[in-house]
């Protein structure tokens, strides 16, 4: 960081704020996932980096989420990201929030607001959840006027996630497939045009009509489009994962740590060694169902101009075997694959692809599933 950006940020960081205030942790004995815990502090060393990229290997495959800890925030620099992060919601007033709404379907990009109902999830229920989207470089857009003097904090928060985050586990994914460590990231730079972007999103209780209509379902079983995606734990039980085995479990709150998955783009540039997970959102149990949940995430794309092709030097494919998503020659790249979905998301006809409860919609010639 340069003089210049961190005497600002510590005049940033002595902006005072509200304090958002967390609901309690669950009491309530769920079935949880069995996570492995990936502590990126062995990182410093080609033997730390090649476990780990052993454990990363093993936690995409079968699993398909891990922990991340020892990930450079404090547990004080996480609290106050997550103070950030209600400002777009909690400190801005509604008039303005339309002023900066994202426009998903001209843009197909999440950048802004996307407003709560804007998605349908079942039975003519729609979502009850905001999100605000930031791209990494915060000066692309105007932003409302109160999240104005945080732009700096939000700025070095983004950076923090790709070079210390994103860039870190995307060697050890490179390691893991035998390629050269700088592979992957070299697809994911900073400065690259792409949609690499930070999301606050706050989910708002439902009514008991909405919640019989949907079963409990806040947002439907989906991967993501990206290649990797952070989440910032938070207490609020409500992301489930699918497992191997067709069952739902859900995601434990780890103070401090990282949620990290695998999305669509990885899935595509590992020819389905890494598939892409399926998760979805539901209504948390009864000791918090009064509460508000905050989410603080990181998603990754690579630059829009990669072709997400399957990276075929890796020997790990090659003894492995590649599975193509797309004729040679057809794939997207990652530009397009994202607008498509971003466009189609929540908007588009969903049709039955078997008679437990799946749908479809078609994106770009591959059928991308929605899990009920
Ligand atoms: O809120 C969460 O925990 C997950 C949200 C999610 O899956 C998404 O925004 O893609
Ligand atoms: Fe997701």
């Amino acid at each position: 960081m340069d003089d210049n950006l961190l005497a600002q940020t510590l005049r940033m960081s002595s902006l005072t704020i509200p304090h958002y205030t967390h609901a309690p942790v669950t009491k309530a004995n769920l079935e949880y996932a069995d996570l492995a815990i990936i502590d990126l502090s062995k990182a410093g060393t080609l033997e730390g980096r090649l476990e780990l990229a052993k454990d990363v290997r093993e936690a995409l495959r079968n699993q398909g989420f891990f922990y991340v800890v020892n990930h450079g925030y404090t547990s004080a620099q996480m609290a106050r990201i997550f103070d950030i992060a209600d400002i777009p919601f909690a400190h801005v007033s509604e008039d303005e929030k339309k002023t900066y709404a994202a426009k998903m379907k001209e843009t197909g990009s999440f950048q802004g607001y996307k407003p709560r109902q804007y998605w349908h999830i079942d039975n003519g229920v729609r979502d009850q959840l905001e999100h605000y989207n930031i791209n990494r470089d915060v000066t692309k857009r105007r932003h409302p006027e109160p999240l104005r003097p945080f732009l700096p904090e939000i700025g070095a928060f983004a950076r923090h996630n790709h070079d210390d985050v994103l860039h870190p586990i995307l060697r050890l994914l490179s390691l893991s497939l035998e390629l050269p460590e700088e592979t992957l990231a070299k697809l994911h730079e900073f400065s690259a045009v792409g949609e690499t972007y930070v999301r606050f999103m706050k989910y708002y209780p439902r009514n008991e009509e909405e919640e019989a209509k949907t079963k409990g379902v806040w947002l439907k079983g989906h991967t993501d489009f990206g290649t990797l995606s952070i989440l910032y734990s938070q207490p609020v039980a409500e992301l489930q994962i699918l497992t191997k085995d067709g069952t739902w479990k859900w995601i434990k709150h780890f103070d401090n740590a990282l949620v990290i998955n695998a999305g669509d783009a990885m899935e595509f540039l590992s020819g389905g060694f890494y598939p892409a997970t399926i998760h979805r959102v539901v209504q948390p149990p009864t000791d918090q169902q009064k509460y508000t949940r905050l989410g603080v995430f990181y998603f990754c794309t690579t630059n829009d101009d990669v072709k997400l092709v399957p990276l075929a030097d890796s020997p790990v494919l090659k003894r492995f075997g590649i599975t193509r998503r797309f004729e040679d020659g057809d794939e997207p790249t990652m530009g397009a694959w994202r607008r498509a979905r971003t466009v189609a998301y929540g908007q588009s006809d969903l049709k039955p692809a078997d008679d437990k409860g799946v749908e479809e919609e078609i994106i770009n010639g591959v059928p991308v599933k929605h899990y009920n």
